[in-house]
């Protein structure tokens, strides 16, 4: 028996004194799959016109070496990632990604564009998600797309976003799981506007254009995604929370929650179980904000492990895709990907690793001081000891061990770029 396996079994005994089924845990965490998103490989510039500006209200700030270059790099360094995550997962992909030797456009991809990275998929075993880049290009006008006041613009976007359905209807066709095809549209305004109402309505009817054809939802469904604010919209953003909640519900589309995307102290974790009640389902994008929607690196924050609770808790993991979406340029980004993605399945164990029933049970007899002891104690369970077992049996490395592969990577290849 090898030490880490010596050491789940000590941890499995404390874990069932308290009425927890650790072997269980595992199995669940084997279920949960997340979307990792190509673009903290290359700071979100893709390969349509990656010395363009990136724009839509966002950045990424750094300038760490070895970013991919090209859609062989991208996929070169997405394996080494996924080498050291454990599971089987989902690449989410930006339409601004393509993979095709054409001069194409936003407004005439085409599922031949990304048949590179559907064959890609198949052979690593990955299932592929999707979103239209409503954002850096020469369209992005005046701080708008689909709510622009010009037909021209919208005509251009609503054809994007057409497009991008028939691509991740594709996906989805091609490698036999969903693709979820996620919207977010940077439009806003970056001081006080006079009419709030007419930009929403324009970018409800362009959605509702966008999404006039019925595509099979066994292949593919779309997500929208709101926000508070961006770069040079700080005063105004068309594609609010309240909008989205609003479109999603009545339209039958996933919402999207960013976690970067509220009030600084306004959580996502709260509104999972309101939105659960309401909606067809929802996705995710992990992500933590540092004093605004800054997409840093997931980290082990409170936030994360309130997430894991939240859907595990309430049942809500089968209603809920969950995405990544940070962009840090000041790091190694296969380390970044790494430790967001393994910190954001260590949530999900946590909460696995609650005695959830006892803990509800204690809550309606009001017995407030146990549901305190319990969690509190909880947190010093050796809930490492059963992370560390399941990289071992799914054959990625353990603690440290995966950061010397990431070294070694940047020194070969990363440094050569
Ligand atoms: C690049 C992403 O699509 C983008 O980050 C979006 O999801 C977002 O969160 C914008 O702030
Ligand atoms: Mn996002």
């Amino acid at each position: 028996m090898s030490k880490v396996e010596q050491r789940y079994q000590a941890a499995k005994e404390r874990y069932a004194a308290i009425g927890v089924d650790t072997d269980h845990a595992l199995e669940k965490l084997k279920g949960v799959k997340i979307s990792v998103h190509c673009w903290q490989g290359d700071d979100v510039k893709g390969f349509m016109n990656p010395d363009g500006e990136l724009t839509g209200g966002i950045m990424a700030t750094g300038n760490y070496p070895g970013a991919a270059r090209t859609p062989k790099e991208l996929r070169a360094d997405l394996e080494k990632a996924f080498s050291l995550i454990p599971g089987k997962h989902k690449l989410n992909l930006h339409a601004i990604y393509v993979d095709t030797d054409e001069k194409v456009d936003l407004n005439e991809i085409e599922p031949k564009h990304f048949a590179p990275w559907v064959e890609w998929a198949r052979e690593q075993g990955l299932g592929l998600d999707f979103n239209p880049t409503f954002f850096s290009h020469p369209m992005f006008k005046d701080n708008y797309t689909l709510a622009s006041p010009d037909k021209e613009v919208r005509d251009f976007w609503v054809e994007h976003g057409k497009r991008t359905r028939k691509i991740a209807e594709y996906f989805g066709r091609e490698l036999g799981q969903t693709s979820i095809n996620n919207f977010w549209v940077p439009d806003g305004m970056k001081d006080n506007p006079i009419d709030r109402f007419t930009p929403r309505k324009r970018l409800m009817e362009a959605l509702d254009e966008i999404f006039a054809e019925k595509l099979d939802e066994k292949y593919t469904r779309e997500a929208v995604e709101s926000k508070l604010f961006g770069l040079g919209a700080e005063a105004y953003t068309v594609g609010s929370h309240e909008f989205y909640m609003g479109y999603g519900i009545t339209r039958g589309k996933l919402i999207c929650l960013d976690a970067g995307h509220f009030h600084p102290t306004e959580m996502i974790s709260g509104k999972l179980s309101s939105l659960a009640l309401f909606g067809k389902g929802m996705m995710l994008h992990v992500s933590r904000p540092v004093r605004w929607d800054s997409d840093h690196v997931v980290l082990m924050d409170d936030e994360l492990v309130e997430i894991g609770r939240e859907l595990v808790r309430n049942d809500l993991l089968p209603h809920t895709h969950i995405g990544l979406d940070f962009f840090d340029a000041t790091i190694n980004r296969v380390a970044a990907w790494v430790v967001g993605t393994r910190n954001t399945q260590k949530a999900f164990l946590k909460a696995f690793l609650e005695p959830t029933a006892e803990l509800k049970k204690l809550e309606l007899e009001n017995d407030f001081t146990s549901r305190m002891v319990i969690t509190e104690e909880l947190k010093d369970f050796p809930y490492s000891d059963v992370w560390n077992y399941f990289c071992e049996i799914n054959s990625v490395p353990v603690g440290f061990d995966w950061f010397k592969e990431v070294k070694s990577y940047e020194k070969n290849v990363l440094l050569k770029r």
